[in-house]
This record gives structure tokens, C-alpha cells and sequence, in this order.
């Protein structure tokens, strides 16, 4: 027999003003999509050996590694027998789009991510066809293990910057990879401590003396039978991190490490036996790997933040605390308007995500596609979008699961709530896949480019067109969407030609470019990413602003029920679809292993004597 439903979320869903269904089968790209989704979740979640008898946070970080290599095992081959052989690769893509599936069962994220994250999507994007056919056979049949390794000890940001070497050798046709400095060791690929036995390198291509530049290479690192390390390399864990703790990150250094020349992946450059080098279309096609999976990453913090919002919004229905009326009883926290304020952001700013991984990729899928006929032209403007919305969509998501778990008092700082954990995955995503201020600064790089072609008379793209748009600067707007897009439209062009006057400005001063630019980044970082409109406009939006959130406040609870997490995947003593939150926190606080005893220990040991002064 289920649990009770509480009261309080009972009544919410008999007020919600639409369809909840509807707005799921949206989400899902339609009801089929919704029910392939289900069925999905429904037949992996039913694997045993998925959960944790004993919750994660209670084990050493090593059990806790080993636990999840444990449940990575079972995962993946539930997930591969689950697949529907009648599906298409669209429908099978859609199933697990909004699905959070790996959630449910990784609450700090597995350490297969990276093979599925990067080192597949980098086969893909940077091998040959020859090389393609034979690695990918091994690589989805999971015959081996693979990360993606860049970043070194002393570089992340600054790629041209690496250290790792790749020399080649036309006597033996190799490559001999070298780490010639401690900070050339590559640190934090996930999977690259224990897990994985491949790896994706990118290293200092040199032929003859001369630098090919950064170059990627397939590179077997540990002995598929033994897993032992092979002879030139050196392994191991970077240590416990805020989160991502069973991703197993690791560092790798090489000594004189051999590879035979075909393990450099050849899509864009190559090396011929002779030691020929046949240069890239474009050096930046190297980067493409962390161009796919910046637009993944928008699409997982859409779902990642209504993850956060349906359990802070489910317990704020719930929570009943403080007066808000003489004898009125105490109301639902969720009626407090700075409460809606707090929460409502982050259930738009999802599905404002959603809409926008879903333009993006698209995007994407065509500047690939053109890219494989040879059209490069619109690589730039993918590149600068790419950074843009990556950088704002995590940075925001962090801000608003951060206030989500804040909105939840002292019961969402407990690991239980899964608030925590969930912050620690997505505010990692400020840092990886390029730090956010230096993407900014790439799409800042693009913006400044194109005001000054837009002046000079030039057609831009469609992204760009707001820079040529002849906008008087006395611009009256209404508090229409239309009349409040134009309004920004407005200040965002503004913010650019601000900066870009204020690096004429320093040039004329005397500064050289590169200062110009540096000291001008602040305005050019804000021209990138926010916008922000005149004061007279303030309070008009700010009554429409709060008029909205009291038409939102019935339908909270089903707007967060629209995103269709199963209690599994929430994974969360605060955000249960039954909002029975005091039974479920009762019922986590007394797995803590502290609580199999009346008399820990410690008390004979040390407190005893020591409260009787004999310590
Ligand atoms: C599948 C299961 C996964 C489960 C995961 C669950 C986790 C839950 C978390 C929440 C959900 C998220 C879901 C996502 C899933 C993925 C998980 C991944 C896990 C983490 C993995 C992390 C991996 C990494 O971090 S890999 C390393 C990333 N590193 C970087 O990004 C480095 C950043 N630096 C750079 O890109 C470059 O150095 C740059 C661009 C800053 C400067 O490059 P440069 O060579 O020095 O160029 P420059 O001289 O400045 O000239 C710029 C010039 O070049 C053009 N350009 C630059 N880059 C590109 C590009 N990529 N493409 C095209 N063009 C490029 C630029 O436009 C300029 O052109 P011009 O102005 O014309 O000169
Ligand atoms: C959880 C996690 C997982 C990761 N997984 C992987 C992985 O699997 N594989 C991999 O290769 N890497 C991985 N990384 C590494 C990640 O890609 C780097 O941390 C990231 O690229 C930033 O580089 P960095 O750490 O060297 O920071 P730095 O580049 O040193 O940045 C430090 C500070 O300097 C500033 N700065 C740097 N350059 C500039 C500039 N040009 N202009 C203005 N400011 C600048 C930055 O804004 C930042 O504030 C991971 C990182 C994390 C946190």
C-alpha cells in the first residue's frame, strides 16, 4: 500500500489550473516520448544491485569508489539490455534527453561518465573512418575504457599553453609522448585514476624540431588484462574534490611513452610515414570535442536545475512555518512571496534551458553537418554561442540550485535532501569544458569583431544582427515581450560599444591591444552575458514581476510535477512526490551508522576521562 500523501501537496494538485500530463508529454517532445521515457526508467530502475544498502555519504572515499565502479557495472548493462531494438537512434536520443536516469543511481556521478561524455564524442569528432570503425566497435561495446586527457597540472585555460610532448619518429613511424615537467602531467581527467585503461590525448605534436601544434592521440595507458600501468607511465588519484568524488579523477604522467603512428587521430591533420605533416583545415577543429559537449551541458543543467526546484518547491508546500496573520495558523513557506520569488526563476530559467539546448543543438547538428562538406564558415559563431550559453546556463543554474537548497532552511543543507550534492555537480560545470569567465571572454572576442563589422557596413549573422540594428538611443519600450526583448536588445548593444569604446580609449592612451583588451575584460565579460535595463522601466516591470508570481503560485507544485522525476532520480528526503519529509529525514538520520549504538565508543575512550580530568 503507498504512503499517505500530505495534506498540503494533495490540495496543491486538486488547485493546479492545467494539465500536468500535457506539459510533461511537452517537455518529452510528445506522449510517446513520455511513455518511452517511462518505459525506460521503469525497466532500469527495476535492476537490482542499482541502490545503495548503506547511503554513499557513509562510506570512506575509497568503499565510495568502489561502490560506484560496483554500480556502473550493473548500470551500463541495464541500460544496454533496456534498449528497445524498434526504437530509432531520434526516439532512443529523446528517451534519455530529459531523462536523469544515471541520477538515480550516481548521486556524485559515475565514473563511466567521461568514456560516454568525452571520450566517445572525441573518436567521433576527431578520428578517420578507418580509425573510427575499429575504435568505436571497441569503445561502444565498452572492450575498453576510455577519458578524455587535457588538462595539465600547470594548464587548463590557455590549450596552446600544454607541455605534454609528441615527438615523432619516422624510423620507427611513432610518437614518443613525454611529460618534461611536473606540470605537464595531465590532472583531472575523470575515469583516469583507476577506472579507464585509454585515453584521448592532446599533446605537443613536434616533427624534425618543428611544433605541429596541439594534436590529439589515442594512447593506452594501463594492460587490458592486468590494468596494471604500462612501462613509461605514471597514475594516479588527484584526491577528494567538492564533488564528482567517484569520478575517479586522475593524473598521468609519461616517460618516453611509444605509440605507433596511427594512434594519432587523423580527421582534421595527419602525419605521414615520412614525418610529413598535412596541417589542419583549421587548427581550432581540434577543439571539438569541448564545443559537443559545451551544448550537452546546457541541456543537463535544465534538467539538473528542475531537479533542484521540484524538491525545493515540493517541501516549500509542505514546510509550514512562522505567522503570516494574527491566529491565521502557520502558512506554507511556498506562500511567502519571497519564498515564490526564491523558486519561481528557477522553474522558468529550466524550461528557458530546455528551449534553448534544444536550439543550440540544432544548431550544432548543421555546422557539423556543414563542416563535413568542407564548409567552415559558420564554425566561429557556433564557437561563440557555444561559450556564451554554456557560461551563462551554468553559472545561473549554480546561482539558482544554490538558493533552491538555501530556500529549505536547515533540513537542505542535509546530504539527504541531495540539494548539496546536486550544487556540487553543476557548479563543477563553471570550472570544466572551459572556465566560464574565459569563455565569455571568446564570445566577448566575437562581439567586439562583429560592432566593428557592423559598422563598416557588413551583414551579421542572425545571433549578431542586434549589433547592427540602427536603435535610437531614446528607444521608448512597453512592458510587452516584444517591447522587453527590444528593451534588451537595446542595452546589450549598448554594453558592447561601451566596451569596445573603452579599449579605444586605452589605445589612444598608449596602451598596446593586449592591454587595452585586459583592462577593458569587466565590461567585456558584462556585454557577453547579462543585460540590464533603465531605472524608469524598474517599477513597472517590478509590479508585472510580482502581479506574474501570485499567478504562478497555484500551479507551482504541478509545474514542478510536469517534470516527471521519480522519487528514485530526486533521490531526496525533501522533494518525495508524497511529501512525507519529517518520516523520510527521520528515516535517513537513522541509517547514520552513529545511531547503531546509545554510546559511541569515543565516551570510555576519551570523553570519560577526560570530563574526569585524568586525560
Ligand atoms: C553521459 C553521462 C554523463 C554524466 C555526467 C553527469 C554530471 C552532471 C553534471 C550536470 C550535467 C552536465 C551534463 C554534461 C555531461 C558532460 C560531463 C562532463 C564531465 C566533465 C568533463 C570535463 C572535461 C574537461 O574539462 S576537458 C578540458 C576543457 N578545457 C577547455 O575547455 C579549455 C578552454 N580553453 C580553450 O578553449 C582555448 O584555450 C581558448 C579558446 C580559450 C583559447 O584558444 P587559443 O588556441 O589560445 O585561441 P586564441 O589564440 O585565443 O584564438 C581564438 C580564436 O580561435 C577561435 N576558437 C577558439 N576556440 C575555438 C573552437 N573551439 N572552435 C572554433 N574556433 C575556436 C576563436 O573564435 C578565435 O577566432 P578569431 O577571433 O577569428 O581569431
Ligand atoms: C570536476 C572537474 C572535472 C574535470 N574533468 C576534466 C577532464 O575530464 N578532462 C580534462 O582534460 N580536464 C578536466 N577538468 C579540468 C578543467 O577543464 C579545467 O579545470 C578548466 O579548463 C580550467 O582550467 P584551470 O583549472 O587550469 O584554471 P585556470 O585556467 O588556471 O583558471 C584560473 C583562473 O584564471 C582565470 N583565467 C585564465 N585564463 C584567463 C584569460 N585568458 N583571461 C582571463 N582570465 C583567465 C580564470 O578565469 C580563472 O578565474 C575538470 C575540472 C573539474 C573541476
Amino acid at each position: 500500500m503507498s504512503a499517505k500523501v500530505n495534506d498540503d501537496l494533495l490540495t496543491e494538485r486538486r488547485k493546479c489550473e492545467f494539465n500536468v500530463e500535457e506539459l510533461t508529454n511537452y517537455l518529452d517532445g510528445g506522449a510517446q516520448a513520455t511513455q518511452n521515457r517511462r518505459k525506460l526508467e521503469d525497466k532500469v530502475l527495476s535492476t537490482k544491485g542499482l541502490f545503495d544498502e548503506v547511503p554513499e555519504e557513509y562510506l570512506s572515499h575509497k568503499e565510495k569508489y568502489e561502490n560506484a565502479v560496483r554500480k556502473a557495472v550493473v548500470y551500463y548493462k541495464a541500460m544496454k539490455e533496456a534498449e528497445d531494438p524498434n526504437q530509432t537512434e531520434q526516439e532512443r536520443a529523446n528517451a534519455t534527453y530529459r531523462s536523469l536516469l544515471h541520477a538515480a543511481v550516481f548521486k556524485d556521478n559515475s565514473p563511466f561518465s567521461l568514456h560516454l561524455a568525452m571520450f566517445i564524442p572525441a573518436i567521433l569528432g576527431q578520428a578517420d573512418e578507418e580509425q573510427k570503425k575499429y575504435w568505436m566497435k571497441r569503445a561502444s561495446k565498452m572492450e575498453i575504457i576510455g577519458t578524455y586527457a587535457q588538462t595539465e597540472l600547470g594548464h587548463g585555460t590557455f590549450i596552446r599553453g600544454l607541455e605534454t610532448t609528441a615527438t615523432y619518429d619516422p624510423k620507427t613511424e611513432e610518437f614518443v609522448l613525454h611529460s618534461p615537467t611536473l606540470t605537464a602531467y595531465k590532472w583531472w581527467p575523470g575515469s583516469l585514476a583507476h577506472t579507464a585503461n585509454y585515453c584521448v590525448v592532446m599533446a605537443h605534436l613536434y616533427i624534425n624540431g618543428k611544433s605541429c601544434g596541439i594534436q590529439p592521440f589515442i594512447v593506452q595507458f594501463r594492460d587490458e588484462e592486468t590494468h596494471q600501468p604500462l612501462p613509461g607511465i605514471k597514475l594516479g588519484e588527484i584526491g577528494a574534490k567538492l564533488g564528482f568524488n567517484t569520478v575517479n579523477n586522475g593524473f598521468l604522467g609519461f616517460d618516453q611513452h611509444r605509440i605507433p603512428r596511427n594512434r594519432m587521430l587523423m580527421k582534421n591533420a595527419q602525419v605521414l610515414k615520412d614525418g610529413t605533416f598535412k596541417r589542419s583545415p583549421n587548427s581550432k577543429l581540434t577543439y571539438g570535442t569541448m564545443v559537443y559537449v559545451r551544448v550537452v551541458i546546457v541541456n543537463g543543467m535544465a534538467n539538473q536545475l528542475a531537479r533542484a526546484v521540484t524538491i525545493a518547491v515540493r517541501y516549500s508546500a509542505v514546510r509550514r512555518q512562522s505567522e503570516l496573520k494574527p491566529d491565521a495558523g502557520e502558512p506554507q513557506i511556498l506562500d511567502y512571496v519571497t519564498q515564490q520569488h526564491k523558486l519561481f526563476i528557477g522553474i522558468a530559467s529550466s524550461h528557458a534551458f530546455t528551449l534553448t539546448a534544444k536550439w543550440l543543438t540544432r544548431m550544432y547538428q548543421k555546422v557539423t553537418a556543414d563542416l563535413e562538406k568542407g564548409n567552415l564558415d559558420e564554425l566561429p559563431e557556433l564557437h561563440a554561442i557555444a561559450c556564451c550559453l554554456k557560461a551563462v546556463t551554468t553559472t545561473d543554474t549554480s546561482v539558482l540550485v544554490e538558493r533552491s537548497r538555501t530556500s529549505c532552511g536547515g533540513h537542505g543543507y542535509m546530504l539527504s535532501s541531495n540539494l548539496p550534492q546536486i550544487y556540487g555537480l553543476v557548479t563543477a560545470a563553471c570550472t570544466y569544458e572551459g572556465e566560464n569567465t574565459v569563455l565569455m571572454l571568446q564570445t566577448a572576442r566575437s562581439l567586439v569583431k562583429a560592432l566593428e563589422q557592423a559598422q563598416s557596413g557588413k551583414r551579421l549573422s542572425p545571433t549578431m544582427s542586434y549589433l547592427s540594428e540602427k536603435v535610437s538611443s531614446r528607444l521608448k519600450w512597453d512592458n510587452s515581450i516584444d517591447g522587453i526583448v527590444k528593451g534588451f536588445r537595446r542595452v546589450a548593444y549598448g554594453k558592447v560599444e561601451s566596451a569596445m569604446r573603452s579599449m579605444r580609449k586605452y589605445v589612444r592612451s598608449g596602451l598596446g591591444p593586449e592591454d587595452a583588451w585586459n583592462m577593458s575584460s569587466v565590461q567585456l565579460v558584462a556585454a557577453s552575458e547579462y543585460t540590464s535595463i533603465s531605472e524608469a522601466d524598474i517599477r513597472q516591470l517590478q509590479d508585472t514581476y510580482e502581479d506574474l508570481l501570485g499567478k504562478i503560485r497555484p500551479n507551482a507544485v504541478g509545474l514542478v510535477d510536469a517534470f516527471d522525476f521519480r522519487d528514485q532520480i530526486l533521490n531526496s528526503t525533501l522533494g518525495a512526490y508524497d511529501g512525507r519529509v519529517y518520516e523520510r529525514l527521520m528515516e535517513e538520520a537513522l541509517k547514520s551508522p552513529l545511531n547503531a549504538e546509545p554510546v559511541n565508543q569515543s565516551f570510555h575512550k576519551y570523553l570519560k576521562p577526560f570530563m574526569q580530568g585524568k586525560l
